[in-house]
């Protein structure tokens, strides 16, 4: 088989044995896997523009956090929140790039596909800003007051 080898399931798939075990555990491998999700970030920063709202909101939070001394069971909260929405954009936009790879026609199902996604990033966002406001709109108003 010739074929490009792509991910884990494509090498299992390229082994003559349907149950060999897949590659060794390798230092190098898992630093290669980081250097790609962190090329899967720069993407989203670049070409969504969703990702920079998401980015200068992430900052925001982390100054605001900053300079009201936060409680480190306060930043918990804070963290949760910006990775949350961090996720769903992600999956979000794989999802579209996804749909549109696959069937760059109109399709029913496929927008179906894409507003559902869109739905997990709009409940995200919602409570991530339940959990901003929760968690600095009491010391903010101690602070103001
Ligand atoms: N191929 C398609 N077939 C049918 N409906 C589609 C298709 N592509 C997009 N849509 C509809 O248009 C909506 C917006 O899709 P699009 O891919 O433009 O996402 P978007 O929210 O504009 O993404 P972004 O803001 O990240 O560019 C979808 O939620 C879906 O309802």
């Amino acid at each position: 088989m010739g074929g490009r080898r792509i991910g884990h399931a494509g090498r299992m798939r390229e082994s003559s044995d349907p149950f060999a075990s897949p590659k060794g555990f390798s230092i190098g491998a898992r630093l290669k896997s980081f250097r790609y999700a962190i090329r899967g970030l720069r993407v989203l920063l670049r070409e969504e523009h969703n990702a920079r709202v998401h980015l200068a909101a992430s900052l925001c939070v982390v100054v605001a956090g900053a300079a009201l001394r936060l409680a480190v069971a306060e930043w918990r909260w804070l963290f949760l929140a910006v990775a949350l929405v961090w996720l769903a954009e992600a999956f979000n936009t794989a999802i579209e790039d996804l749909c549109d790879r696959i069937c760059p026609d109109f399709d029913p199902a496929i927008g179906r596909i894409k507003d559902l996604a869109a739905g997990g990033v709009l409940v995200a966002s919602l409570a991530a800003a339940a959990i901003g406001l929760l968690t600095l709109g009491p010391p903010l108003l101690r602070a103001l007051l």
